[in-house]
């Protein structure tokens, strides 16, 4: 029999805030544990939470970049819960009047494009972080109480290549949208992932399973894997699977049974008395919509249609928010953005992988990159000569023009010199020479790269040609 997956993910992400969701704690990653925290995040009876609006902006314009409707009055609810990761022994949430509703993202997957639709984000606070040792458990309640949103999507995936490739368009959404860092090690994205199997042509979604807390996309992909491949061998026993939450053993790349059939009435929500409803108006949703930045998606299609770049040169550049800015940065210095798209593509990518450095780091300003490529254009150095120049700012900094003249780098136009070098590669390369006489055009490039090799790189390379042709043809 032939079965199908199906898949739905919750995605938690958190907040670029200052404070936490409903009182003035900073939270701060790294900070020595229990250090920023107050009776409100502790949950003291009587302390009483006050809205964070930062937060409520941030959910409403990362639900307007996933296309959802934002709910005019939503409101909050108590998730209860006992566990030591929230003190209060519940968690303030929205249970059926979240903030944003609906929203759908359109990717590409292994070349296809596919449309993921979302049934909701709700805004909620975060629980501490438990870190279990020898005997004990340890709580670090400094990030407990700080602003979290919920992604839920609808079971609309089938694979772990869907979900990963929605994952990944929600966290640089996210990341350019200003919403979120979603830096996983920090355990600023993390996602519930639920996986179901059912036979083909079967209408109802199979049991789900689901597999709480990940934040790495390749141990997501691995367990979405074994998951489906575990459940078709239930069906395949004449078993049934059971619906429950399991957990993931990166290790031994397996999922295991941690608690079984789980529900959400099981939390019994009941209405937050402590907060009133939130009202988001009409001018206020359409004032947040306009600040909205653009998106990679958008920003790839302008460089193609405004800016004339390729396909590839847009989708590489807008893959990363922060390589992008800086293409922005430099557009605004020059016209040329093959150029630009080039150095970034080529140079920079090249000297930051190797280095293991940020582009936010960079001695090359998106000035002195514009700089360079206004000496290429001006014939004043050619390409070699530009690569280099960016390769001495970008380990040591430094002024364009003041390393190409230090460097010697200033093309060699001048017809006396480019003839001296030319006679000399012609009179000792004779097999070329008659090559090229005989009809094999492709030799003079062998002639040139002599004449480049003896000029160090600084003849101009045009010239350079056009001398060589007037000597073997005329
Ligand atoms: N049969 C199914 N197979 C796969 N995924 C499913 C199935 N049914 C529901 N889902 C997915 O499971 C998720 C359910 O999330 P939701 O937040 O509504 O409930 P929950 O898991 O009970 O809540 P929480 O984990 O936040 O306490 C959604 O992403 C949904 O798409
Ligand atoms: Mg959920
Ligand atoms: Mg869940």
């Amino acid at each position: 029999m032939k079965y199908e997956a199906t898949i739905g993910l919750e995605t938690h992400v958190m907040q670029k805030t200052n404070t936490k969701m409903f009182c003035s704690c900073k939270y701060e990653y790294g900070a020595e544990p229990n250090t920023h925290v107050c009776p409100v995040c502790l949950g003291y009876p009587g302390a009483l939470p006050v809205m964070n609006e930062k937060a409520i902006e941030l959910c409403c314009k990362a639900g307007l970049l996933l296309g959802c409707e934002i709910n005019p009055n939503s409101k909050w609810d108590r998730k209860n819960y006992f566990y030591p990761d929230m003190s209060k022994n519940y968690q303030i949430s929205q249970a059926d009047q979240p903030l944003c509703m609906g929203g759908e993202l359109t990717v590409e997957v292994e070349g296809d494009m596919k449309t993921f639709t979302l049934e909701r984000i709700h805004q909620e606070e975060n629980a501490a972080k438990n870190t279990h040792v020898a005997g004990a458990s340890l709580v670090d309640y400094n990030r407990a109480g700080t602003a979290l949103m919920e992604i839920v999507s609808n079971p609309c995936m089938h694979s772990a290549e869907d979900a990963l490739a929605y994952m990944a368009a929600v966290k640089q959404i996210m990341q350019y949208g200003g919403i979120s860092n979603c830096d996983q090690e920090k355990g600023q994205m993390r996602s519930d992932v639920n996986v179901s199997v059912r036979p083909e042509g079967q209408k109802e979604l199979g049991a789900k399973v689901e597999i709480k807390n990940m934040n790495s996309f390749a141990f997501i992909k691995d367990a979405i894997e074994y998951e489906i491949e575990r459940q078709i061998a239930v069906l395949e026993a004449g078993g049934k699977v059971d619906q429950e939450t399991r957990g993931y053993d990166p290790d031994r790349g397996e999922t295991f049974t941690q608690r079984t059939k789980e529900d959400a009435h099981d939390y019994r929500y009941f209405p937050e008395p402590d907060l009133m409803p939130v009202r988001v108006s009409a001018e206020q949703i359409e004032q947040w919509r306009a600040e909205l930045p653009e998106l990679p998606a958008q920003r790839r299609v302008r460089y193609v249609s405004e800016l004339g770049l390729p396909e590839y040169d847009a989708g590489v550049l807008t893959a990363d928010m922060a390589m992008s800015d800086y293409f922005e940065a430099t557009m605004a210095h020059t016209k040329n953005a093959k150029a630009v798209s080039n150095f970034l593509m080529g140079e920079m990518m090249r000297l930051l992988s190797e280095q293991g450095a940020a582009i936010a780091d960079c001695k090359v300003t998106p000035e002195k990159l514009a700089e360079i490529i206004a000496l290429i254009d001006a014939k004043t150095i050619n390409t070699g000569g530009g690569k280099q120049i960016f390769e001495v700012i970008f380990n040591e900094g430094g002024e364009p023009k003041a390393i190409m003249e230090e460097k010697g780098l200033a093309q060699v136009s001048d017809d006396s010199a480019l003839e001296g070098w030319a006679d000399d590669a012609i009179a000792n390369n004779p097999k070329p020479v008659e090559e090229y006489k005989a009809g094999n055009a492709a030799s003079i490039n062998f002639l040139m790269g002599q004449v480049m090799k003896a000029s160090r790189g600084k003849a101009n390379p045009g010239a350079v040609m056009q001398m060589l042709k007037q000597k073997l043809d005329g």
